[in-house]
């Protein structure tokens, strides 16, 4: 009988995360969610997606900007579910406000939960690898923010950059022992993170709720708002076997919004 494989995802409550849980699962993993203790509900609804295809499914209750969260999710994940091959570092939240006016307080926080957390994914995931002798997969959002810097979004690109130059260390340090390291920039995915933009964008500039995010839309080359799964196909790749010779790349998949 051949070994199952395990995938943790960050943040798969909803969203994105969502789309790369269902998306792992229907490659064969089964899953765990890692996220807030609030979004369980939510969580279960996924697991009950995820047992639908067949595979299992657990939810570990974390707070990614905690070492001491991701380590425990990751050894709930290898426990219970029987094996570790990938780790997702998905989580991630938004802050729109003009460079002038953050707070140190804001900064700190985005950074505790958009970098820090990717830190610890790597670190506890490279041990598990490690403990268990697995090649394993580090796979971390980033963002078509971590390639330019956007207006207003300037602590939340500072951070998706940081994600970027994590991937380019992790892969090299981590290369001796077969792991792999990459990571996803997304452009514009219609998920609660956009709705929560465009809010405070119409605050800040005065524009009709929706016409924000409608004027970014038009700006893709492909016509039409990014969704989970179009994310959730490059992360099925970099978690997959035609991935094996792939790592320290930072994977633009927005539709056409910018060229590398
Ligand atoms: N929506 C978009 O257009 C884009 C999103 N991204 C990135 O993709 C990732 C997922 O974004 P979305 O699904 O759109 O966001 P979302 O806001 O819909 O979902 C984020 C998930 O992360 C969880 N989360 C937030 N803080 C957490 C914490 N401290 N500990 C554990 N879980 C936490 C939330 O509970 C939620 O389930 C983020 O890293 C985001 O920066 C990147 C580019 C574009
Ligand atoms: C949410 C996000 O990453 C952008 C730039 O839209």
């Amino acid at each position: 009988m051949s070994e199952n494989k395990v995938a943790l995802v960050t943040g798969a409550g909803q969203g994105i995360g969502r789309g790369i849980a269902l998306k792992l699962a229907s490659d064969g993993f089964d899953i765990a969610i890692a996220d807030l203790p609030a979004q369980e509900s939510k969580a279960t609804d996924v697991i009950a997606e995820i047992e639908a295809l067949g595979r299992r499914a657990i939810f570990v209750g974390a707070d990614v900007s905690k070492k001491d969260d991701v380590v425990e999710a990751v050894g709930r994940a290898a426990a219970e579910l029987g094996s570790f091959d990938v780790m997702v570092n998905n989580a991630g939240i938004a802050q729109v406000k003009p460079i002038e006016e953050v707070t140190e307080e804001e900064l700190d926080t985005i950074f505790r939960i958009n970098v820090n957390s990717v830190v610890w994914g790597i670190q506890a995931a490279a041990a598990k690898f490690t403990e268990l002798g697995k090649k394993g997969r580090i796979i971390s959002a980033a963002s078509i923010a971590s390639v330019k810097g956007f207006p207003i979004l300037g602590a939340y690109s500072a951070s998706k950059f940081a994600v970027r130059g994590l991937t380019h260390v992790a892969s090299q340090e981590l290369a001796p022992k077969g792991i792999t390291v990459n990571a996803y920039a997304p452009g514009i995915v219609g998920t609660g993170m956009w709705d929560e933009i465009d809010k405070r964008l119409s605050e800040i500039n005065g524009k009709p709720i929706g016409e924000n995010l409608k004027e970014n839309v038009e700006s893709i080359s492909l016509g039409r708002i990014e969704t989970p799964e179009d994310v959730a196909g490059v992360v099925s790749f970099f978690a997959g076997p035609n991935a094996e010779y792939v790592t320290g790349q930072t994977l633009l998949v927005d539709g056409g919004m910018l060229y590398s």
